[in-house]
């Protein structure tokens, strides 16, 4: 057995070069990890604990699907927690007929219509089946949905309501389309018991059925609250909102119309991606101005986390994406995916550690730090490369960084979901200074993929890594705390045995959706029972 030690951590090597563990001041176990390969899994498909209550018929209703559409994590909890919960529940999604969507091969048969209201268009419900049987209704509004570029705009917007000018009407037009599914106006032959809404762009639903007068319950996942979908309050009219609708305890925030507020007034309940975002944003450092409303929310026990959790494609064993498969116990296929990347990025061959972002390019992400600190890491013998999206401006400083540090720095402004993979397995640092995450994937998928998130002590980041032992956490947005866990990146990247040790314990993190099934099974369980009983006692 070999014993070495960084910062009160201790670490013990197995004789069978498999079993290791981590002790934090070597007394007192912090985490006790049997490191096998293959188990990070439950057998058990409901997933861990999953309760033996009722299924529900659900309506998922989501801005974007991996499946046909992403910008960030919003795409992928899209794809994977409906196909998660649907082990226990009759679960299917409402999406845009996006251009994407259209141009699938999927047939996709016309099963409902929807009127028009106010100058929110008349519509069709489309129908159609994927491989592994989940249904998805697509919102047929060629007008609206069937353009070139993203779901939210052209430019960088992120999940932002003011790319496309109509936003408004577009999303109002899926609220009001999940509304009216759910009160059983759309002619389907299917009605759900509950309605599961993300995002700002959902947030006016429950709102429309709770002026239609209808009793459905609905739960509200905050995935980002920095985008609010805020509009003039002159839209009102347009959107068909009432007018007794716009005051303080409605839809107004600060004399603007708020999606996201009307779905967090509106909703049975209001849940978030991690425990620890779910205390924050009751706090005006993140609340963006609705922590009150939120306190509030806590208060009645109507404000809750649930993790987000990873899908099964996401395992370096078996991922086609990646140059070469690997494990654990082979790490010949590490190395060739870094190979690849270093080439693919224009890298010189190094025996430094690779660096890499993978992200959103926006302030939320903290990438000004990771410029700042690029040409330390650089003058320590490390390399970076960034692959992302978003504010040009951050797009601009990029590229004049790798051009500054050509071999050493190198720069992709695109998206791709192939890259991105490559990069997690190749990489083995991942850098997530974000000022706030509401739970952030990334970071899981790169532990996955044995690359150490280095990341701030924030949201789903302080609730997924464990500092020393499956990444590293710094406690404030700033250079000089950055740098510092830089450092201690660099300390452990050249003690080879504690690196390898770290490796291991961040690629058997258990954070898979079979975990989530549980807690949000238990959620829309406790939010039907209270409708019933609203629904009898107003009878
Ligand atoms: N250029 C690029 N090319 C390819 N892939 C790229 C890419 N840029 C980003 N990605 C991918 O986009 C996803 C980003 O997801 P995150 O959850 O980390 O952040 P995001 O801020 O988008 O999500 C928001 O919603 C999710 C879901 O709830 C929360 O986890 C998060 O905290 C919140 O900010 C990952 O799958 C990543 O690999």
């Amino acid at each position: 057995m070999g014993n070495v030690a960084l910062k009160g951590i201790n670490y013990e090597t197995g004789n069978d070069g498999r079993s290791r563990s981590l002790t934090l001041g070597g007394d007192v176990p912090l985490a006790e990890r049997h490191v096998e390969e293959g188990d990070n899994d439950s057998d058990d498909p409901r997933g861990h604990g999953a309760p033996s209550l009722p299924s529900q018929r659900v309506l998922f209703v989501t801005s974007e699907i991996a499946d046909f559409v992403k910008v960030g994590g919003l795409g992928d909890v899209s794809s994977a927690l409906p196909r998660a919960l649907a082990a226990h529940h009759d679960i299917r999604i409402l999406i845009p007929a996006y251009r994407e969507v259209v141009a699938s091969s999927r047939e996709i048969r016309h099963v409902g219509q929807l009127p028009a209201h106010a100058d929110l268009p008349a519509c069709d419900i489309g129908e159609m089946t994927c491989d592994d049987g989940l249904i998805i209704y697509v919102l047929l509004c060629p007008e609206l949905y069937e353009r070139e570029g993203g779901p939210y705009g052209t430019g960088p917007g992120g999940y932002g309501s003011s790319g496309w000018e109509d936003n408004d009407v577009r999303f109002a037009r899926l609220s009001l389309a999940a509304a009216e599914i759910g009160a059983g106006h759309a002619g389907l032959d299917w009605q759900p018991q509950l309605l599961h809404l993300n995002d700002w762009a959902c947030g006016l639903a429950p709102a429309y059925l709770h002026w239609m007068g209808r009793n459905v319950p609905s739960v509200f996942t905050i995935h980002n609250l920095a985008y609010q979908g805020l509009y003039d309050a002159s839209r009102c009219a347009a959107l068909g909102i009432p007018d007794s609708a716009f005051h303080i305890e409605g839809v107004e925030y600060y004399g603007k119309l708020s999606f996201m507020k009307a779905g967090i007034v509106h909703a049975s309940h209001v849940t978030t991606v991690s425990a620890t975002y779910a205390q924050e944003i009751t706090t005006p450092d993140f609340g963006c101005g609705l922590e009150g409303l939120l306190r509030c929310k806590a208060e009645q026990g109507r404000l809750s986390g649930i993790p987000n959790g990873i899908d099964d494609s996401w395992d370096p064993r078996t991922d086609a994406h990646l140059v070469q498969a690997f494990s654990s116990n082979d790490w010949r296929g590490k190395r060739a995916n870094a190979d690849y990347v270093r080439h693919r990025f224009g890298l010189g061959p190094s025996a430094g550690p690779l660096f890499a972002m993978v992200s959103r390019m926006v302030h939320q992400k903290g990438v000004d730090l990771v410029i700042d600190a690029a040409p330390h890491i650089v003058q320590a013998g490390g390399q970076l490369v960034f692959i992302g999206k978003g504010e040009r401006r951050v797009e601009a400083q990029l590229d004049r960084l790798a051009e500054r540090y050509p071999g050493a720095v190198g720069v992709y402004i695109g998206f791709d979901e192939e890259e991105a993979r490559c990069i997690y397995a190749g990489s083995d640092f991942l850098l997530m200074p974000s000022r706030f995450e509401p739970c952030g994937l990334s970071q899981m998928y790169a532990q996955r993929f044995g690359s150490l998130p280095i990341a701030h002590r924030t949201g789903g980041l302080a609730d997924t890594i464990e500092d020393g032992v499956t990444g590293f956490l710094f406690d404030e947005v700033d250079l000089a705390g950055f740098m510092q866990a830089i450092q201690q990146a660099f300390s452990v990247y050249h003690s080879t045995e504690l690196f390898y040790a770290m490796r291991r314990a961040a690629m058997t993190g258990r954070y898979h959706w079979r975990q989530s099934i549980a807690p949000y099974t238990q959620l829309y369980q406790r939010i039907s029972e209270e409708a019933g009983v609203e629904a009898r006692s107003s009878a």
